[in-house]
């Protein structure tokens, strides 16, 4: 497959075991390849009518799924592991064209992936309560149950891990799911319900929707959803939260950040400088948990940021179906707009361009409409500023210099959020020292951006709550249920 040639022409609902049409619809939304800004697929928003019926379908595979035991599921969700690791680099070139980023990144977010649900297949198996004696022989034991349907909501940036992620544990647990991926990029997710299907999950046991903010809502109301997984913005999340309020139904929100980067001078220069490209660069910047604010020890301050505005400068960008691309384009026009505009603003208020940050046209005349921007480093950056302020989900990397420690700490939590941070030194104590005052879900420590999944993921503060990934995640998609069981007679007060 090469840029510039893929389109969709199947329907990209799934419900009750194949693709399908939805029933209603409120508009329609196109899809792009942004490498060169092509229309690939045109989809129907699903209305209410449509929500319902992927409801019901995903209602009807719950009231068998749950019955099956944990190894049942297990053997399941190790089969569709199977297929996405063999299905790899399909799955990511659909990927690649769908989102921009490179192929090279994209097979490792599959990888990602079917280690997901690999893991959650190994916890399906040992989900159990416990048993408690009481008084004259009586006693209680609690049963880890299913919530019943789930609804996972995703963001653009990592479309099929994100459906990994909400759909492997929820699935693990004995739950059904619908899942509304980003209308910007529809399509991947499609292939992890025919995975799943051929797997041998029971039609309907995970279903897509497609849609924006609309069909988003509809799934958040229905009465017989049980629980609303969401991964975006932080404006949508209170949505989403005000929205699942009504029903009482638990959220998990993995929101955005703005997250510190502190580079001590005792730190492997090398590692740290690596470590802060890893933190800014991957997937053209667009990544929640990007170390955005990078502060770095004064005595080291120019040697750093010379090494890093130099690594920057040979990030290779282009066709990101190229193997030896290292960054495609943004995502839509308006983003890539969006991410210029926090440049200029930074250069108003004072921040200097050490590198990129400027439209970048790629030599191969088919990429001429792609949205493609030179990575961008920003010296004399300040705390006040909005580029060091504000998430810009894109690639810019904002370098601050820091004097001693109790400061940098301070200045690192003076932000809203609280999605993840990052140390570099030699000096383990002072590590430590430093991400025990840290406030951040997700703490790196001599190096950034890695996703083991058997690690919990998820913020802090207006970055959201709730876990994925990790043993802790199967308590957001099951509840226990207490048994208390008498052995003599009923003692009545009355
Ligand atoms: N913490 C994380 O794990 C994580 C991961 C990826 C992205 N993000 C954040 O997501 C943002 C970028 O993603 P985005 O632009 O897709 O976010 P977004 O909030 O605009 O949209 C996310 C999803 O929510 C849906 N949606 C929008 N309005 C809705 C509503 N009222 N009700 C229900 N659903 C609705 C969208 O259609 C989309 O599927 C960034 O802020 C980024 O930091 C966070
Ligand atoms: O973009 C943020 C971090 C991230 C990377 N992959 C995934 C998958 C699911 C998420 O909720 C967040 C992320």
């Amino acid at each position: 497959m090469s840029t510039g040639s893929f389109t969709v022409s199947q329907a990209l609902n799934y419900r009750g075991g194949k693709r399908v049409q939805p029933a209603d619809g409120s508009g329609t939304e196109e899809a792009y390849e942004p490498a060169t800004g092509r229309v690939i697929a045109t989809f129907q928003c699903s209305g209410e009518k449509e929500v319902d019926l992927a409801v019901q379908s995903a209602k009807a595979a719950f009231k068998i799924w749950r019955k099956k035991s944990g190894m049942e599921r297990s053997r399941i969700l190790l089969e569709a592991a199977r297929i996405i690791r063999e299905r790899r680099d399909e799955i990511a070139t659909v990927e690649t064209i769908n989102n921009g980023k490179s192929i090279f990144e994209a097979q490792l977010d599959i990888d990602i992936s079917w280690q997901c649900l690999e893991y959650y297949a190994g916890l399906a198996g040992s989900m159990a309560g416990e048993h408690v004696q009481l008084p004259g022989g009586s006693f209680g034991y609690t049963i880890r149950e299913p919530l019943g349907v789930c609804v996972g909501i995703g963001a653009w940036n990592y479309p099929f891990q994100i459906a990994s992620w909400k759909s492997a544990p929820a699935l693990a647990c004995g739950n059904a799911m619908i899942f509304k991926p980003s209308p910007f990029t529809p399509v991947s997710v499609l292939l992890l319900a025919e995975i799943y299907t051929e797997a041998g999950a029971p039609p309907g046991l995970f279903n897509v929707v497609q849609g924006g903010a609309a069909t988003g809502q509809f799934l958040c109301q229905h009465r017989d959803v049980a629980k609303v997984s969401f991964t975006g913005s932080v404006p949508t999340g209170k949505k989403i939260m005000e929205l699942s309020s009504q029903g009482i139904k638990p959220v998990t929100l993995e929101l955005g950040g703005k997250s510190p980067l502190i580079i001590f001078s005792d730190c492997d220069m090398e590692n740290a400088v690596k470590g802060a490209m890893m933190a800014n660069f991957l997937t053209q910047g667009e990544v929640c948990c990007n170390g955005t604010r990078v502060f770095v020890q004064r005595e080291i301050l120019d040697k750093f940021t010379e090494e890093v505005v130099k690594q920057t400068q040979k990030i290779k960008i282009g066709d990101p179906l190229l193997e030896d691309t290292r960054m495609g384009p943004l995502i839509n026009r308006p983003h890539l707009q969006r991410v210029l505009g926090f440049i200029e603003q930074a250069k108003k208020q004072g921040a200097k361009v050490l590198c990129g940050g400027d439209l970048y046209v790629p030599g191969d005349p088919k990429l001429k409409d792609g949205y493609y921007m030179k990575p961008c480093v920003l010296g004399n950056c300040k705390d006040d500023m909005t580029c060091v302020k504000e998430e810009i989900f894109g690639p810019v990397m904002s370098v601050l210099p820091f004097d001693t420690e109790a400061e940098v700490l301070e200045r690192a939590n003076d932000t809203t959020f609280g999605l993840a941070a990052g140390v570099f030194t030699r000096d383990i104590q002072r590590a430590h020292r430093v991400v025990a005052e840290l406030q951040a879900g997700v703490c790196y420590v001599n190096n950034y951006n890695v996703s083991p999944v058997e690690l919990p993921f998820g913020g802090y503060k207006m970055s959201g709550f709730g876990r994925e990934n990790g043993r802790v995640t199967i308590e957001y998609y099951s509840q226990l249920k207490t048994v208390c069981v008498e052995m003599g007679d009923v003692e009545s007060v009355f």
